[in-house]
């Protein structure tokens, strides 16, 4: 079993080498443990989240019906349920996975992908956040959405920033609806309690150019989750960084969306540590002390 590194001192809004240092060793956890993600996703992105989940190290295994998929979130090291393609079958074997991962003690990852306007989505969401997932992320619409602070976004792209999901993303964790909150965008902010407001400066707007760069993520974080118990905030920030830092670095070679994809995976796979330390931006906005 990974034992995870102590918790970074925050400083405010400056560099934040220690995040860094960490991501790259839960990196390298990841790659030994090779976490099994059990994944309820939506159809469209199956097929790029298995492949980015192995490119990765890890394991995917996409178990969404029902009578399955309460035993296996009960085995897996992961859940991650995306409500994208919410038909009924896979709505009723995530709420069996969910419950059966909450009472397994398996970390899991609520994805509300176009949750707002849409309301089978919506109301299954509801009913996935009410078991408190380790990890809710989401890009900044879906998360506002969800929580029931606003109408949603644009099907499932973000019509607002992130900095203005923070508010309600912090009251969710500290109030324990769930541990950490990871909200996508060009600069991605992740929070939890003892960590502040994390913000991840890496990516490449060619993610939103391919479909999945945000479904994929989230069972990037699944994955992190495994190596990280009990620290849904570092899972959170290093999954992110590694998605955005591979991205990143796939982007300089890019011809286009088409070459991006595969040249993706392949920087999935051979990210270093020492790329992750070199590459990484982030920033660490330290939570208020009270008086
Ligand atoms: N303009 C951008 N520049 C760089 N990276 C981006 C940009 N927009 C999104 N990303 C990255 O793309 C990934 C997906 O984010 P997002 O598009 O918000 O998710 P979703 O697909 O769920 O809407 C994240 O890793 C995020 O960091
Ligand atoms: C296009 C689409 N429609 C329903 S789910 C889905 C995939 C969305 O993927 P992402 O949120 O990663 O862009
Ligand atoms: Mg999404």
């Amino acid at each position: 079993m990974h034992t995870a590194a102590p918790v970074p001192a925050a400083s405010a809004g400056g560099p934040a080498p220690d995040w860094a240092e960490r991501t790259a060793t839960l990196l390298e956890a990841v790659r030994a443990r090779g976490p099994l993600v059990h994944c309820i996703t939506n159809t469209v992105v199956q097929n790029v989240t298995a492949n980015v989940l192995l490119a990765l190290g890890a394991s995917a295994a996409m178990v969404d019906v029902v009578t399955e998929a309460g035993p296996f979130a009960r085995v897996a090291d992961a859940l991650l349920v995306n409500t994208g393609t919410p038909h009924a079958e896979p709505r009723a074997a995530a709420l069996e996975a969910a419950v059966a991962a909450v009472e397994a003690g398996t970390p899991w990852v609520l994805d509300p992908v176009a949750v707002g306007s849409l309301p089978v989505r919506t109301a299954l969401a509801r009913d996935l956040l009410a078991l408190h997932p380790t990890v809710l992320r989401g890009n900044a619409s879906e998360v506002l959405a969800v929580l029931g602070a606003s109408a949603g976004g644009r099907g499932v792209d973000s019509t607002v920033g992130t900095d203005d999901a923070r508010h309600a993303a912090q009251d969710a964790s500290d109030g324990r609806r769930v541990a950490a909150v990871a909200v996508s965008g060009p600069v991605d902010l992740l929070v939890a309690p003892g960590i502040g407001a994390v913000r991840v400066a890496n990516g490449t707007e060619l993610l939103t150019r391919i479909t999945g760069g945000g479904c994929a993520l989230g069972a990037v974080v699944a994955a992190f989750t495994a190596v990280s118990p009990g620290d849904a905030g570092a899972a959170a920030v290093a999954a992110t960084a590694v998605h955005t830092i591979a991205a990143e670095l796939a982007a300089r070679e890019a011809g286009g969306p088409g070459t991006f994809q595969p040249l993706f995976l392949d920087r999935l796979a051979s990210l270093s540590p020492e790329d992750v330390v070199r590459e990484a931006r982030i920033t660490v906005e330290a939570p208020a002390v009270a008086a």
